[in-house]
């Protein structure tokens, strides 16, 4: 087995992810890939931003790149890789280790970490698109709004309820209870005006919990974002339509939400709006500009034609 020529596979890992369930797998991965052909060189995360140093650092060195830990910490790996020439790239495996997860259901990565493993390891190249947001990046989700906030601490089961954002909105007591934000959105060459309780650029079926638009045919690498806009509610049969509309994911035929996908967005707000990130905070700004970058980063996936299913 040693004199067999190995590959070189660098292993982010955030061992606090998930309540340490990253941490607690690290010996059954690294056996894993150490048997399937590659050496690899663990690098635990001691902090908040250490997995961006190291992977802009040192991962045009490897063949492979791993990640081991939730979305915060990918998105910190895909921000470090993006740091890195577009040709000295290497290849991204993800290894969900996280609370949430939503990217990883979005590829179809499984979460059970050795399966995972597996998946990498017995994969092909697939270029992923990325988002750029006021200059940093995120892989799946750039989102404002009443439901952004609570994602944080909404308890996983719940997060998973089939459209999070129909039950809260459901939820809602009375239309005075749901925030508001006055904004000038432009999507490419299209402007809307109006008043937006909640608001997503994604590249994802599964957004925070919060979202599910397994239905409206979401394409990881047409160089798209899918822009979704909810307007405030003038009364509740006005609300009631929303709340079908996102449980039954038909977003493009209810007249308060705006769906579309485009390459390029700005939205402009009177005062500065709070945003997450791949569910992580990402500043507030009253003017903001996004853009897709198309196949900006290839992850190894072994999926039924080598595409994400959705
Ligand atoms: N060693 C560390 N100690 C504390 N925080 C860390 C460490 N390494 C990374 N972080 C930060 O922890 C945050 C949460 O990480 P991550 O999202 O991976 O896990 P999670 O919250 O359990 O999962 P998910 O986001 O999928 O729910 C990220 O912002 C990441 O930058």
């Amino acid at each position: 087995m040693l004199t067999e020529k190995k590959q070189s596979l660098m292993l982010v890992i955030n061992p606090t992810a998930g309540k340490n369930q990253a941490r607690d797998n690290l010996f059954p991965l690294t056996n894993y890939f150490f048997t399937h052909n590659y050496h690899v060189t663990v690098f635990p995360t001691q902090a908040k931003g250490d997995a961006c140093n190291y992977v802009a650092e040192y991962a045009t060195q490897y063949d492979a790149l791993v990640c081991v830990g939730g979305d915060g910490t990918l998105n910190e790996v895909v921000t470090g890789l993006m740091m890195c020439p577009a040709d000295k790239r290497p290849r991204l495996g993800y290894i969900p280790g996280g609370s949430t997860n939503d990217f990883a259901n979005t590829l179809g990565i499984s979460s059970v970490m050795e399966e995972a493993a597996e998946q990498f390891c017995s994969g092909k190249p697939f270029c992923c698109d990325i988002g750029k947001f006021n200059g940093r990046y995120f892989t799946y989700v750039a989102a404002f709004g009443l439901f952004t906030e609570v994602s944080y601490e909404t308890p996983q089961p719940l997060k998973n309820a089939l459209g999070h954002a129909a039950y809260l909105l459901e939820g809602a007591k009375s239309l005075t209870s749901i925030k508001s934000y006055a904004l000038k959105v432009r999507c490419d060459e299209e402007e809307i005006n109006g008043k937006f309780i909640y608001g997503q650029l994604s590249n994802s079926t599964s957004i925070g919990g919060i979202l599910n638009i397994t239905r409206t045919g979401v394409q990881l690498d047409d160089g798209l974002f899918e822009v979704i806009l909810i307007h405030m509610p003038e009364n509740l049969l006005e609300l009631n339509d929303i709340v079908a509309s996102l449980m039954s994911q038909k977003l493009a035929e209810c007249k308060y939400i705006f769906f579309r996908r485009a390459k390029s967005v700005t939205v402009q707000a009177d005062s500065p709006l709070p945003w997450t990130l791949d569910g992580e905070a990402g500043g507030s700004f009253t003017y903001s500009q996004a853009e897709i970058i198309p196949g900006a980063v290839t992850f190894n996936l072994d999926l039924p034609g080598n595409k994400p299913e959705i």
